[in-house]
């Protein structure tokens, strides 16, 4: 490392929305250029729920890659009610899934297919503990009565405090984590229990929603906190604790769709990721850290080689576009309108 350069192992992405047909193809280059691997969402519609759900899901994946790009998607399943623990598993054992998602039904973008009480996946979670298959988790309650800011800390009591208690074995990824509360918890759990961290969560407080007006693009689940836990949880990133490593929850949306009167949760990240990480470590004055988090945590959370290529960054300004084409869908990537201050090169 000099000053204007930072040469680290390649990153892979532990959390990435890929989407499926058109867009598909239009997005897969933006993390297949900074990413070795990523961690495949299954929220599609309809999910992809049973292993040959995966399988095809991967084969488009695959098709949808540029000749030439090197790029391994790791595929997840999506739990339901009635997900089928044989099923699962043999997907497990052959290589299909990687891990499998648990989204509380309607918790988020696409998960009405979702679990609607965790009793009804015990069975299934005691098979991934007995195989050792890793469990990911979008924490939050859907209650009405749970205030939107507080419905992570509430699956923290109501939920993920039994799964922890009742399963200690099973591996357990905390996805997309915001607030100090689950920093805490993760930080208080065993070795078993790792957590993602988004860019946007460490880059932006609720108050990015409504800046001047009301801010569609900078609106995701779980949404933006306060600044506290803001910074709580750029704390944990450039801490060094293995338990905390990079997902960015790149979840595009056409730009219709966000700025509309009910406009969609997630934000793209894909195109800037490891841009857009670089800028908080080097704010945090933790650019040695940087490695650990983007391509060596979350490797040995799931037991994988860690990547032999290696990717440069260097300072530079950078414009990030308004919006960017994804095969035919303008879609506005984070950043948008803003100079970053680092440069991505392969290699
Ligand atoms: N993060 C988001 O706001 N949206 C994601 C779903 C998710 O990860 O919860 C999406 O699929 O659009
Ligand atoms: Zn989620
Ligand atoms: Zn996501």
């Amino acid at each position: 490392m000099t000053a204007n350069t930072l040469t680290i192992r390649r990153p892979d992405d532990w959390h990435v929305h890929l989407r499926d047909g058109d867009i598909l193809k239009g997005v897969v280059p933006y993390t297949a250029r900074q990413f070795a691997r990523a961690i495949v969402m299954p929220n599609l519609s309809p999910p992809v729920i049973r292993a040959a759900d995966g399988a095809a899901y991967r084969d488009r994946i695959m098709a949808a890659l540029p000749a030439g790009m090197d790029f391994t998607p790791l595929m997840t399943a999506y739990l339901t009610n009635g997900t089928d623990a044989d099923d699962l598993a043999a997907g497990f054992t052959d290589g299909i899934f990687t891990a499998a998602k648990l989204y509380p039904a309607h918790a988020t973008t696409n998960s009405a297919h979702g679990v609607t009480n965790i009793a009804n996946i015990y069975g299934v979670l005691e098979r991934m503990q007995a195989i050792d298959m890793p469990l990911l988790i979008h924490g939050e309650v859907t209650d009405h009565d749970v205030d939107i800011f507080d419905r992570e800390a509430v699956f923290i009591e109501r939920t993920l405090n039994k799964v922890v208690r009742d399963f200690p074995e099973l591996r357990i990824v905390f996805e997309h984590i915001t607030t100090a509360e689950a920093v805490d918890f993760v930080v208080a759990s065993g070795p078993n229990i790792g957590a993602t961290i988004t860019p946007q969560h460490l880059h932006i407080n609720r108050n990015a929603m409504f800046a001047g007006g009301i801010r569609p693009h900078a609106y995701c689940l779980p949404v933006a906190k306060r600044e506290k836990h803001r910074l709580a949880l750029r704390k944990a990133a450039v801490s060094g604790n293995p338990k905390f490593f990079l997902g960015t929850d790149s979840a595009p949306h056409a730009v219709s769709a966000k700025e509309s009167a009910c406009g969609c949760a997630g934000i793209f990240n894909a195109p800037f990721a490891i841009e857009s990480y670089a800028l908080v470590f080097e704010e945090e004055g933790a650019l040695d850290k940087l490695e650990g988090f983007a391509s060596e945590f979350g490797p040995r959370f799931y037991r994988l080689p860690l990547n032999e290529d290696q990717i440069t960054l260097t300072k530079a300004p950078v414009e990030v576009p308004l919006s960017v084409d994804a095969n035919g869908t303008p879609v506005s990537p984070f950043h948008a309108g803003e100079t970053i201050g680092w440069k991505f090169s392969a290699g």
